[in-house]
């Protein structure tokens, strides 16, 4: 048994929680958040199970807390936590940003008891009502472990994460910030100024709100997101942002240049190297973990619906390995998730599901 801490209890905290209830039940989970309503939220859905004061005696009770408010807010925390926390504890955060918080950990010899942590999942929605026991799942959570912390704690650690259905993935604080300002800071300016564009550019009956499509909807969804949390996130890891948005700028004028100067080739050649690079973004992203062979449906929610697709699955030999309806954030409704042994069974699974005019999604 262990007792975990919560600081901040939003869609990550929120998120984090739910799933160390899921997969450790007998985990004695307590929080503390900045709204009243949300601790009350999660103590009813049992997500936890006492709710912690800002400053609170209890926090010498915890084997583990993470830290998840916005990142600036959890390095005023560790100030307090220091003088409180038992000798076993180690402090870990979900913040996107970890150069900062490190150099906190430091200049306060804290080094032994800290370990950064960042999920690699998220969405544009923040606040404990969105969080679930899933999002989680199959993600790369990445670790930053503090210069001093014995790598038996470093070990354990890694292996809660893992043991919550995520990838644990160790980096240096340093390598973190650029690959995230390349990876998922520049993607969210990127978002949040071609909206801000095409709001400008618009017109009063807004014809270009209207109109837009698929394509301006998909690179735009993360722009609905936290404008606190993105703003601390642009401060804290300004100069990876800045030096990846150099580049960007740079290929930006390079693409202008091509088409003032109708370069088809060049202009054909960016659209062929990109859709190749992303085509080859899951299959690569599998080589450092177990590959994964899922499929996801979309089923008619009446009785009998999972039945038949395991039965039309079991009559050509093909085993499931697991099988379970998600809720997950990129579908607009539930789905039925089927994970397979391997890569064959995934193939003749889904041609078999198309074939009987399922809908199936390939992730
Ligand atoms: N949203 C994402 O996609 C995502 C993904 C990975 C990591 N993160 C990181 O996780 C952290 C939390 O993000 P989130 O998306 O859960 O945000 P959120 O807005 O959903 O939740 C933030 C939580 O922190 C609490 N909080 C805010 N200020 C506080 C303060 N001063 N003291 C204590 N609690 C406070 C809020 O009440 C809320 O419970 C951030 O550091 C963020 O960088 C976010
Ligand atoms: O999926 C999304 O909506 C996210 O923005 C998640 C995302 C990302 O950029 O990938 C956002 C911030 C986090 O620090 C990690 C994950």
């Amino acid at each position: 048994m262990k007792t975990i801490g919560f600081i901040g209890l939003g869609l990550i905290g929120g998120s984090i929680a739910k799933t160390i209830r899921k997969f450790h039940p007998d985990y004695h989970i307590l929080a503390y958040a900045k709204h009243k309503e949300t601790l009350a939220a999660a103590l009813n859905c049992n997500a936890i199970d006492a709710v912690l004061e800002e400053k609170d005696e209890r926090y010498h009770t915890c084997d583990y807390i993470f830290l998840c408010a916005p990142v600036e807010y959890n390095i005023e925390y560790l100030k307090y936590l220091k003088n409180i926390i038992s000798d076993d504890c180690i402090i870990t955060d979900a913040g996107s940003v970890k150069g900062p918080i490190h150099k906190a950990v430091e200049e306060l010899g804290m080094d032994h008891c800290f370990i950064g942590g960042h999920p690699m999942a998220g969405s544009e929605q923040s606040g404990f009502e969105h969080s679930s026991d899933h999002l989680l799942e199959n993600a790369y959570y990445i670790l930053t472990p503090g210069g001093q912390v014995p790598l038996e704690k470093l070990t354990k650690f890694s292996e809660l994460i893992d043991s919550l259905g995520s990838i644990p993935m160790v980096l240096t604080a340093e390598e973190h910030d650029f690959i995230t300002a390349g990876v998922s800071h520049l993607p969210h300016i990127i978002a949040s100024s071609l909206v801000n564009l095409i709001n400008k550019l618009d017109n009063e009956a807004e014809y270009m709100k209207t109109i837009a499509a698929g394509g301006f909807r998909d690179i735009t969804r993360i722009a609905s997101s936290s404008p606190v949390m993105w703003e601390q996130i642009c401060i804290e890891n300004h100069e990876n942002i800045s030096s990846v948005l150099d580049e960007y700028i740079r290929m930006l004028i390079q693409i202008r240049c091509s088409i003032d100067n109708q370069e088809a080739s060049y202009l054909y050649d960016m659209f062929a190297r990109s859709r190749d690079y992303r085509d080859s973004i899951d299959a690569s992203s599998s080589g450092l973990i177990n590959k994964t062979y899922m499929l996801y449906i979309d089923i008619v929610d009446e009785a009998g619906g999972i039945a038949t697709i395991a039965t039309i699955l079991a009559m050509e030999g093909i085993s499931i390995k697991n099988i379970g309806i998600i809720h997950n954030r990129e579908f607009e409704q539930g789905v039925l998730k089927i994970e397979f042994y391997e890569q064959n069974a995934l193939e003749k699974g889904c041609a078999l599901l198309k074939k009987r005019n399922y809908i199936v999604y390939e992730r």
